[in-house]
């Protein structure tokens, strides 16, 4: 557990565990769900992801340090390479790249999308970390492709740090999902003429939306239709070698125990996507803070004299046959502490279905503006919620200012203004945007502002600037004593009101 707030530890745990609106979920929801074709193409995006963040790692070499999980997957030169054949990479990429933020990597969405799509559709729950680097140009080429003999499989798995019964393992895990294409080997795969697999693609299992171990107990019991076992040429039957490889024991041990397969798979797809090329420092397991607030917002009003507080709080498996008392405490600059109530407003699983999400809104709360907000404090029921006694800092010396508007039309521009205490005597203010660099990668876009004349006894000076069409999820941003600091959950664009016309 880490102390919140964390603005990338909350965004990597928001992504773990916010199923309901981590724009993950939503696509493996059902986990036959392919938003690439119309039903019935006999594909799902689940099983593009975990192949695309397999062959995303495979370039991995545990020697020199090179390659690993750093979505380089997503370049069009390692696309164009015979060992990446196929559209599932592309597809992959154009549903989860825009997840990714200045807190979120691009190959850190991969593995969270990877790590979910097996925990939600059947698999065991996964560890997920984060912190991976987006690579700026492609790895060397290293994934393994079926014509290939035992022995270049066992020496590519062992250079990218996996045993032989890993790479059984590994690849019997990843081929609980999914198929082979006949359009891209047609060698392998003859036209089914099969309008619920329109693309005709020969699956590993008889499950393949689902995880399970049926890709063991059909390959033990004799059958199985896997393309890569029983397929007519031989040559490309690389999962009969591989599974054969040590006399069928892990298979065997796989069929007859799914949840040894299970913690397995959980085991090796962490390994898989915590891959990563040296140097690279991932952070801790991210579990889920048991009592979370979210989308804290502060605004001043027009007039300086009072500020609006907005917010939210998660709490985790909180029986749904009662109803709870929630309530929000808080410490002001005055020495005052105050209390409110939150209403319930939604709940969501997470992890599979694991786990359930309370969500409660704070009503909207006018506070004095000498007085502000420093901390936080939550009951639940009675029980006090602190971070084991530093409560849940707030500051309130950097805030939206309502005077801060949005001009829609077939464009969307705006004039947003910061308000900064006065005590803070920043250098510089600016408005945080997210861009993205020549390779995709998120960045921050720094909009300077400028500072507004103002009353003289005012406690906060407004600084004001203009935003560009397209610019969004804003965040406030000052330089202090030649430190840049950051404030404020994202605001999108429409986060703001219209301007007066
Ligand atoms: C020697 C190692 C491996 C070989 C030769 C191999 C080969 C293949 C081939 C030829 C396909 C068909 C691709 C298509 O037609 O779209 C495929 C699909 C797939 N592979 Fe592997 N694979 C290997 C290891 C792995 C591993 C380790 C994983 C993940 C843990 C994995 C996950 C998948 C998935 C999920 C699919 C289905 C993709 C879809 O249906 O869209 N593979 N693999």
């Amino acid at each position: 557990l880490y102390i919140w707030p964390s603005p990338p530890l909350d965004a990597l745990e928001a992504m773990r565990f916010d199923q309901d609106r981590n724009g993950i979920t939503d696509l493996i929801q059902p986990c036959s769900l392919f938003i690439f074709a119309a039903p019935g193409a006999g594909r799902s995006n689940a099983a593009d992801w975990i192949r695309t963040a397999y062959h995303d790692m495979a370039t991995h070499n545990i020697t020199d340090g090179t390659g690993g999980m750093d979505a380089s997957i997503r370049f069009a030169e390692e696309q164009a390479r015979a060992e990446n054949v196929g559209d599932g990479f592309q597809n992959t990429l154009a549903a989860l790249l825009g997840l990714s933020t200045r807190y979120i990597s691009i190959a850190d969405v991969l593995a969270a999308g990877t790590i979910i799509a097996f925990e939600n559709c059947g698999g065991p729950e996964i560890a997920f970390r984060g912190g991976r680097v987006d690579a700026s140009e492609p790895n060397a080429p290293g994934v393994p492709e079926p014509q290939q003999d035992l022995e270049s499989h066992t020496a590519a798995f062992a250079r990218q740090g996996f045993t032989q019964t890993e790479m059984i393992g590994l690849v019997a895990c990843g081929h609980t999902f999914g198929g082979v294409q006949q359009a891209l080997f047609p060698q392998i795969v003859p036209v089914l003429n099969d309008t619920n697999n329109a693309q005709s693609v020969s699956h590993f299992d008889s499950t393949f939306v689902t995880f399970d171990n049926n890709v063991a107990t059909e390959y033990i019991s004799g059958t199985t239709q896997n393309p890569l076992v029983v397929g007519l040429n031989d040559t490309t039957n690389s999962d009969k070698r591989i599974f054969a490889s040590d006399g069928n024991a892990t298979m065997a041990s796989f069929a007859s125990s799914a949840s040894l397969f299970a913690s397995t798979c959980a085991d090796l797809i962490t390994r898989m996507v915590d891959t990563v090329p040296a140097g690279v420092q991932l952070t801790d397991v991210i579990t889920p803070l048991p009592v979370k607030p979210d989308l804290i917002d502060l605004t001043l009003s027009v007039d300086q004299k009072t500020m609006q507080f907005t917010g939210m709080l998660r709490v985790w498996n909180l029986p749904q046959t009662t109803t709870h008392d929630v309530r929000l405490l808080w410490d002001d600059r005055a020495g005052g502490t105050n209390n409110v109530s939150l209403v319930q407003s939604r709940v969501a699983t997470s992890s599979g279905g694991r786990a359930t999400a309370t969500w409660f809104s704070f009503p909207t709360l006018t506070l004095d503006v000498t007085a502000g907000i420093t901390n936080m404090l939550f009951a639940i029921d009675n029980a006090i919620e602190d971070q084991g006694g530093v409560g849940f800092a707030i500051q309130d010396d950097l805030i939206w200012s309502n005077t801060s508007c949005i001009t829609e039309g077939a464009t969307v521009t705006g004039k947003l203004a910061i308000a900064v205490r006065n005590d803070l005597a920043p250098t510089r203010v600016y408005a945080e945007s997210l861009g993205r660099d020549a390779v995709d990668r998120p960045v921050v876009v720094e909009t300077d502002f400028t500072l507004q004349p103002g009353a003289a006894n005012a406690l906060y000076a407004v600084w004001s600037g203009a935003i560009a069409n397209g610019q969004q999820d804003f965040t406030i941003g000052a330089e202090i004593g030649g430190v840049k600091v950051t404030r404020n959950d994202i605001r999108s664009v429409f986060d703001f009101s219209p301007c007066a016309t």
